[in-house]
């Protein structure tokens, strides 16, 4: 017997290859519309002002011990009123289970692990589609995942009708994985009275909703504005779970900084929850990196670097929003005879271009421009410098 002898390469990852892809291109005018990741109008990662003021102030501590208790909550604090609001009544009366996470996706995978633990049996219904890297995490928590209509590949907008149908038509109490804003990988948010509606179906079936936001302020620039899905849902009553990410819009992408959140009906729940939660991130990881969330919790507990933060968010955002007008004025200029309306009304990092894998490959081949094979492009990638090439590239090979 010889050992691991039957242990095959895993599958490529869809996203990650494009990245490797795109680096091994020695182009000069190569573009990377593949990871989620916000470059600037040179192409380059940001660290944000904000982020630099905090580093500072946190210069010359040794970071040597575990987070205390007291900066953990603080950053949990923090964090929670950015998904309920500075004055929610949840936060003064502790009905929130809050910990902090490994980014965004060590908040879903925490939820998933706490989700079959104690709902075993159940299921969740995912938007289809959904960042792939949600399959994953919630296989390895051995939860089955059921899929509801969300995309609508002709209009390239939402499909209401039919995911209202599949919220309906799910057993009460089914969990459902949302984007409370700039979905992944299309782009397409339900309207603010299209969140109302599912809201409400969401109360009749006693349906538990658990948010993935890891792109708040990506959306609309605003970051109260990109949580009120969640705001509605708690308005109405429901119970959620919501995870949330520092790694795009504070730029903490290797610092893994996150946070994972169960509304509870009261305080003594939330201690319960609040009790397992940790435990079971004692078992997966004991305790998450310090320097990050000294940062979070530092820029978040600041009034004056939060309101910077705040204004770098919006920079960010509008970069991207303006790019996504010129884009499509490009194509429409090249005289494409396709609509193109789609740039312009999905929000926050992605556009779901709507072209085809084999375009998709052409646009490597040909033009040195990587994306993923569902032809969803990271508008963090374009720039004023590239977006006339990307354009006749796009229209090259959809004409
Ligand atoms: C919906 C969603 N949830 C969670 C996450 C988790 O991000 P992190 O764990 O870095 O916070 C991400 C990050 N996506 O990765 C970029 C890409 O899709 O190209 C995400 O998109």
């Amino acid at each position: 017997l010889k050992w691991w002898d039957h242990v095959a390469p895993a599958p490529k990852d869809p996203i990650t290859s494009v990245t490797e892809a795109f680096l091994a291109d020695a182009s000069p005018t190569k573009i990377n519309l593949g990871v989620g990741a916000y470059r600037d109008d040179e192409g380059k990662p940001v660290v944000l002002q904000c982020v630099r003021e905090a580093e500072a102030k946190i210069a010359g501590c040794d970071f040597l011990e575990s987070v205390s208790s007291a900066v953990s909550s603080k950053l949990v604090e923090e964090s929670v009123k950015l998904v309920y609001g500075m004055n929610s009544d949840i936060i003064k009366e502790g009905r929130f289970a809050g910990v902090q996470a490994l980014s965004g996706t060590g908040a879903c995978r925490l939820f998933a692990e706490f989700q079959r633990r104690f709902y075993p049996g159940s299921q969740i219904y995912m938007t289809g589609p959904t960042w792939s890297n949600h399959h994953n995490i919630w296989r390895d928590a051995l939860v089955p995942e059921r899929t509801f209509h969300y995309y609508h590949p002709d209009s390239k907008g939402l499909n209401f009708s039919a995911l209202m149908d599949d919220v309906k038509n799910a057993p009460d109490g089914s969990f459902f994985l949302l984007h409370p804003c700039a979905h992944n990988p299309t782009g397409v948010d339900p309207t603010e009275e299209q969140w109302r509606e599912i809201s409400y179906l969401f109360k009749v079936k006693n349906h538990f909703p658990f948010f993935d936001m890891a792109y708040q302020g990506f959306a609309s620039g605003d970051l109260d504005r990109d949580a009120q899905s969640i705001r509605i849902f708690v308005e109405d009553g429901n119970l959620i779970g919501c995870a949330q990410s520092f790694a795009k819009n504070m730029g903490l992408y290797g610092h893994r900084v996150g946070c994972l959140n169960v509304l509870c009906n009261d305080a003594k729940q939330a201690v319960a929850i609040k009790s397992q939660l940790q435990q079971i991130a004692r078992a997966m990881y004991s305790s998450p990196p310090v320097h990050g969330i000294l940062l979070v919790s530092g820029i978040l507990s600041d009034p004056n670097m939060k309101a910077l933060w705040v204004e770098e968010v919006k920079v960010m955002a509008n970069r991207i929003q303006s790019l996504r007008t010129t884009l499509r004025k490009s194509l429409e200029q090249l005289s494409s005879s396709l609509n193109w309306e789609h740039i312009t009304n999905q929000v926050g990092m992605f556009c779901f271009s709507g072209l085809t894998p084999e375009q998709v490959d052409r646009l490597q081949r040909g033009f040195h421009i990587y994306m993923t094979l569902d032809g969803r492009m990271s508008m963090a990638g374009v720039t004023t410098g590239n977006v006339s090439y990307l354009a006749n590239a796009i229209h090259e090979v959809t004409k």
